[in-house]
């Protein structure tokens, strides 16, 4: 695709944009102070305030949006280009303006026959190639055809990748175990040894297969794991065995090569993948090979279902567009700075961790695509744990703190455990429980009818009832499925990558980008020599360098 100065800015209509804005605030101002629960007294507000996609449920009536504000909201997304930055993304546009580069992880899973052009030329010949490879090892690895050095099947496979090389992959194998059909999968991620020393302490190198993911090949964690690694396998099994026990994931194929690691067993992807978009990349090969190529196919169905309706159904009924709508109410309307993942799901355990990459190294920003400080808020903080052992963390600040904080709820109909379908039904109770009682809240005058009739005294009633009182109007919104497959798993992260994107349209910030933390990677490269004895670099606070002079003090000399 030619990149023209439209590549570079999304059509927007400054007038239009900041009138939507004003808008919102006055509507919020009308509405402000009604309790959640008194909207439910016009009928029909679930209706109204949910969408649907087959079996998918994105209920957010329990927001304070109303039909004005929500209609407002999809008018400042129109304003501010969200729809042709869509139509730029997947038509193969620069969209990520600082890096130059188009965003196309949404070709990784469209399996049409329609080219998809990338800098002129159809990236699809070379994304069918790949996946068949990666189909091709995979069954090799399933079936023991490739095996380890020694001949033996691999019983266990390590991936070694941070980021966006680990937290898909991971997230997705612990969200899908109940299709595992293929080795074990164990996941290293943190440079802290103690997490390469952990996983690999009981794994036996002749059967172990070691996946080294990066999108750069340089990423110091990645880099020095993976050398841990092939250390711990040449000592058992020899230098010779390399080229067996690893494979590797990356866009940079000549440091693969450089690392030592057979091409035959080096899959590529493509710079117009984001780090956090991989996981539909051959960054899913660990994925791949605990849940087989078929079911891995389904994932990427689920991501591509998702792509057609974010293309062609409008804002109103578009899911993604509905939870943005959400987003940017409670974002920049409400004020409230964070929002809570709570996948009542223990297998999404990682979901919020996941999110928090994808959310907030997207739209943690501060300027905008020309380049100039944002005016609002942008990222909320993201966060959250699987339901029900959050509620017995942080759900009481959640119903009685003080600050409001919006839950995003997702529950499966359907358990893998149709034996334990008790559990299954108690995890769905909890979940609507909580978000009703985030709604409604206790008054004062409840709390004191529920004392009297426990048959307390009025002394008691008097001093605990306001410890009772629980204010309400704690918004959230419950995605709900069928049962979490890999066609649902892909659906679930796809909406939300679309979510991410329409938020970050309409502040037009760049998602794409990421140096925030790249400063972070240049700043530890800079102290290295300093923790292992050189001085400390120029500039270095006299905190630091304090803090510096006291572990060097502690350390084994
Ligand atoms: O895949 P790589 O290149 O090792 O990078 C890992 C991660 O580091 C980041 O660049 C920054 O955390 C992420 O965007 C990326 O997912």
């Amino acid at each position: 695709m030619t990149k023209t100065p439209k590549d570079k800015a999304p059509a927007t209509n400054a007038a239009a944009v900041a009138a939507a804005w004003d808008k919102l605030a006055a509507l919020r101002a009308e509405t402000q102070g009604t309790p959640l629960a008194k909207l439910f007294e016009t009928e029909g507000r679930f209706g109204r305030f949910s969408g649907r996609l087959g079996d998918l449920l994105l209920d957010f009536s329990k927001t304070s949006l109303t039909e004005e504000a929500l209609a407002a909201t999809f008018a400042l997304m129109r304003a501010a280009g969200v729809e042709e930055r869509r139509d730029a993304m997947f038509a193969g546009a620069h969209i990520n303006v600082t890096e130059d580069r188009a965003v196309l992880h949404t070709a990784l899973r469209d399996t049409s026959s329609a080219p998809i052009l990338v800098d002129g030329a159809d990236a699809k010949p070379e994304i069918r190639d790949t996946l068949a490879r990666l189909a091709a090892f995979s069954e090799g690895v399933r079936s023991g055809i490739i095996s380890g050095a020694r001949g033996q099947a691999f019983t266990d496979v390590v991936n070694i990748g941070i980021g966006g090389s680990d937290l898909g992959p991971a997230m997705a194998t612990l969200a899908l175990a109940p299709y595992h059909d293929g080795p074990r999968l164990h996941f290293v991620s943190n440079v802290d040894g103690a997490h390469i020393h952990d996983v690999l302490k009981p794994l036996h190198p002749a059967t172990t297969l070691i996946i080294v993911a990066s999108k750069t090949f340089t990423t110091i964690e990645t880099m020095t794991n993976a050398r841990t690694a092939r250390a711990w396998l040449v000592a058992s099994q020899g230098e010779g065995a390399v080229s067996a026990h690893f494979a590797a994931v990356s866009t940079a194929l000549d440091k693969v090569a450089a690392f030592g690691i057979d091409t035959e067993r080096a899959f590529g992807f493509w710079d117009w993948v984001g780090g956090r978009y991989s996981v539909w990349s051959a960054v899913g090969l660990s994925l791949m090979i605990a849940i087989g190529p078929a079911l891995f196919a389904d994932f990427l169905a689920g991501g591509a279902a998702i792509d057609e309706h974010f293309r062609h159904a409008p804002l109103e009924e578009n899911l993604p567009a509905l939870l943005a709508a959400v987003g940017l109410w409670h974002r920049n309307v409400c004020g409230y700075p964070t929002r809570a993942v709570i996948p009542y799901d223990q297998r999404l355990a990682r979901l919020p961790a996941y999110l928090q990459q994808l959310d907030m190294e997207s739209n943690g920003k501060s300027v905008t695509l020309e380049g100039e400080a944002v005016t609002r808020p942008t990222g909320p903080v993201v966060w959250g744990e699987p339901g029900t052992n959050s509620q017995h963390a942080f759900f009481q600040l959640l119903h009685q703190g003080t600050d409001v904080i919006p839950v995003e709820f997702l529950i499966a109909a359907q358990g893998h455990e149709p034996h334990l379908r008790t559990h299954h039904e108690l995890l769905i109770a909890n979940c609507l429980a909580q978000s009703e009682a985030l709604l409604r809240g206790r008054t004062l005058e409840e709390a004191q009818a529920q004392l009297r009739a426990k048959g307390m005294d009025e002394a008691t009633v008097a001093r605990v009832a306001p410890h009772r009182v629980f204010p309400g109007s704690r918004p959230s919104t419950t995605l709900s499925y069928t049962l979490l497959d890999p066609f649902t798993l892909g659906r679930i992260i796809a909406l939300y990558e679309h979510r991410v994107f329409i938020e970050a349209a309409t502040w037009g910030i760049d998602a794409f980008d990421q140096w925030g933390v790249e400063l972070g990677k240049e700043l530890a490269t800079d102290f290295l020599p300093a923790v292992t004895g050189a001085a400390v670099p120029k500039g270095t606070t006299d905190s630091t360098a304090g803090t510096l002079s006291h572990l060097r003090s502690l350390s084994p000399s």
